[in-house]
């Protein structure tokens, strides 16, 4: 069953959840940005949000959390092929973590967008 087409992408897709449970377990990051993803989602229904709102603050919550974990994987590459101080690893870490900041600087600004106007 598991060598036929389907069966290669159903375990394809339980080996992604085994991966984001390892994120949310392990990765400290990500678990900060999972409890914002939370309190963000709990005032989304405090504040009573559009449809249109929820799609943005949801695609920003996963915006968040996928490029996370990109630069979580992009860390472990990084310390397995040269576990030791180098230049260019600094250097790919750092980029890593610049398309987080991307990403979490596009979220605060859909926030501010969303929440803002309901003070
Ligand atoms: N092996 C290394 N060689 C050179 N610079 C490094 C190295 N490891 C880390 N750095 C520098 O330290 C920064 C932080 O790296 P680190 O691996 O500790 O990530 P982090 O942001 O603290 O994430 P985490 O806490 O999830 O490990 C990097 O962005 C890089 O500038």
């Amino acid at each position: 069953m598991w060598n036929t087409y389907l069966g290669k992408r159903l375990k394809g897709g339980g080996y992604a959840i085994k991966g984001a449970f390892l994120l949310l377990r392990n990765e400290a990051s990500i678990q900060v940005q999972a409890i914002i993803g939370i309190v963000m989602t709990i005032a989304g229904f405090y504040f009573e949000i559009s449809a249109t709102e929820w799609m943005f603050q949801i695609l920003s919550i996963g915006l968040v959390l996928s490029t996370e974990g990109l630069n979580s994987a992009a860390e472990e590459i990084a310390d397995f092929v040269h576990p030791d101080f180098h230049n260019k690893i600094g250097l790919i870490k750092d980029i890593a973590a610049g398309a987080v900041f991307f990403a979490a600087l596009t979220a605060v600004v859909i926030g501010c967008i969303i929440y803002i106007p309901k003070f």
